[in-house]
């Protein structure tokens, strides 16, 4: 959401020439990045599975371990071809690179409604993200039909609608695809989960993150948990996903083939919290400006989501209330899934 007023983008605080981030931006100390992208690799010891999913012999297993230790993971050979991944990526980065900022702005997303479709840079109600992301997005609403409106989508690059309407359909039916294979690896029939989940709601979000003159200070995105069910990213080859592991974070190398699959927190109510959902965050780095497209599939609003198990550790939760605490208290690590904890 945006507070009223101009709109701000970080890319015009960039364009401006600060050395300096402006306070707004600037962590406390306990959630500054402790080390940021230039240094990245003399730290990680481990880093998150690459599954192959034309390798359909142990996939069960791969799946189940990558799901219960990391809630995240890359999938090779998954059948969205590599061009389109690129296409994706081109038009992503010609509409915050080559666009103009008046024009860039006329695609504003509503300030007054979270989530809403647009051009924007506050993620949470203004009250509440005391400290802000350096990131500049785009969200697009893409599923159902209904919801897809390619007017309202950029037409800077000529095939840009033509590229996300596609990138749309191949995220869905590899979703689909996953939550499948995901059911099965916790031995329910496959379309369990997404049975739980229904209809799928998909929202695509581009996320430009300019460079930061001040990377030890500041977020490019907080610290979170996806809201709904599965989220499948890929991002430029700058890199700056982690994901919390075992008390680290963790640095997500950027696989250009590959594509980054996040469990969210719908799929950890579903799976009784045998998988959970995980935790990330974007860093930013002083050198380069970093593009990730992010696609998110989530239940109706209507929809109650509840535990596919006996002895529930969740209670049940309708989705569009999920959703309003999300954006109102904010994300911060997994709260709002934390509450729902009957424990
Ligand atoms: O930019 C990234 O890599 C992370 C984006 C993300 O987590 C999100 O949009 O929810
Ligand atoms: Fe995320």
């Amino acid at each position: 959401m945006e507070v009223e007023g101009t709109p701000i983008r970080v890319q015009s605080l960039v364009q401006d020439g600060k050395t300096v981030v402006p306070p707004q931006y600037v962590q406390p100390p306990e959630t500054r990045p402790h080390r940021h992208i230039e240094k990245r690799n003399d730290y990680d010891a481990e880093t998150p599975p690459v599954i192959d999913l034309s390798n359909v012999n142990n996939i069960h297993e791969q799946l189940e371990r990558a799901c219960r230790e990391w809630g995240a993971f890359h999938v090779i050979n998954h059948g969205v071809g590599v061009e389109l991944l690129d296409e994706m990526r081109k038009v992503g980065r010609s509409f915050f690179e080559e666009c103009a900022m008046d024009e860039k702005l006329s695609y504003s997303c509503d300030p007054n409604s979270p989530a809403s479709e647009g051009y924007g840079s506050r993620m949470l109600v203004s009250s509440n993200d005391t400290v802000l992301d350096w990131r500049d997005y785009y969200d697009h609403h893409t599923l159902p039909l209904s919801r897809r409106n390619p007017s309202k989508w950029p037409d800077f690059s000529s095939n840009y609608r033509k590229v996300v309407a596609e990138y749309s359909d191949q995220m869905n039916a590899l979703a689909q695809r996953l939550l499948c294979f995901i059911s099965e690896s916790l031995g329910l029939p496959s379309s369990c989960i997404k049975d739980f989940v229904g209809e799928f709601y998909q929202n695509i979000t581009v996320s430009y993150y300019p460079p930061c003159p001040q990377p030890e200070l500041t977020l490019g995105l907080q610290s979170h948990s996806d809201m709904g069910a599965i989220t499948l990213l890929i991002q430029d080859d700058v890199g700056g996903l982690e994901v919390f592991k075992d008390g680290e974070w963790i640095f997500v190398d950027p696989l250009s083939d590959a594509i980054f699959v996040i469990l969210a927190d719908q799929t950890e109510i579903i799976t009784n919290g045998q998988y959970k959902s995980a935790q990330h965050r974007a860093v930013t780095n002083s050198k380069s400006a970093r593009l990730s497209v992010a696609t998110f599939h989530d239940p109706s609003k209507m929809k109650i989501i509840s535990p596919a198990f006996e002895l529930p550790i969740y209670r049940p939760v309708l989705y569009g209330d999920y959703v309003s605490s999300w954006y109102t208290i904010g994300p911060e690590g997994k709260r709002n899934i934390d509450a729902l904890l009957l424990l």
